[in-house]
């Protein structure tokens, strides 16, 4: 029996976009320093991120499929990842207020000895957002753990007017791109 891709990552978002494709998988996640070097732009560094995720998991289990993503928010060129603790992450929901962003996720996919990746970026506009919606926002605890300090998917999605590109890309794992790759690996879905 082939065995299944190893998911290496953490988040809960990632193993349940995965699931939602049929993929059968296990989790094993491995930590790394996501701190952007000062020469790369954003693409260069959610790719090298995405890359180093798989090759940590590679590492420990040399012989498997080993998928990994990363997620970043962009703005005016800046790269927002996870915010350092609340007040950051008010300073990047006033940011992000009223204006368009965009999020880019990188997948990357080590198999029989083969690294593939992709990239996919997606342009979100963002209402106007009051100091009263703020607060009430990073009270529920949904931005503590999420790059750009939002998770679309939960109370944030009203933030959100418009968006143009991939909804699983901006939750954290573009299910077309990871799709692609898998099958180009010849790794098939269930
Ligand atoms: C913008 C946005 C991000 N996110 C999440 C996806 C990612 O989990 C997180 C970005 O951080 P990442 O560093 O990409 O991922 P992670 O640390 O959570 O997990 P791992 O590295 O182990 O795979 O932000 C949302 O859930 N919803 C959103 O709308």
């Amino acid at each position: 029996m082939v065995e299944a891709v190893v998911l290496a990552s953490k988040s809960p978002r990632r193993a349940e976009l995965l699931q939602q494709i049929g993929l059968r998988f296990e989790v094993m996640a491995a930590d790394i320093d996501e701190t952007p070097a000062a020469s790369e732009d954003a693409q260069q560094y959610v790719r090298r991120m995405a890359t180093e995720k798989a090759m940590a998991v590679v590492a420990l289990a040399p012989n498997r499929a080993v998928l990994a993503a990363d997620t970043s928010v962009i703005v005016d060129g800046e790269i927002l990842g996870k915010p350092e603790n609340r007040r950051h992450a008010e300073t990047m929901l006033n940011l992000l207020s009223g204006r368009s962003h965009q999020v880019m996720t990188a997948v990357a996919l080590y198999a029989d000895g083969q690294l593939r990746q992709a990239l996919s970026v997606t342009e979100v506009n963002f209402a106007v957002l009051s100091s009263a919606q703020i607060s009430a926002y990073l009270a529920t605890g949904e931005a503590d753990d999420k790059a750009g300090s939002y998770g679309i998917q939960g109370a944030a999605g009203y933030f959100v007017q418009h968006l143009a590109g991939s909804y699983s890309g901006v939750v954290g794992l573009p299910l077309y791109e990871t799709a692609a790759l898998l099958s180009e690996a010849g790794i098939g879905l269930e």
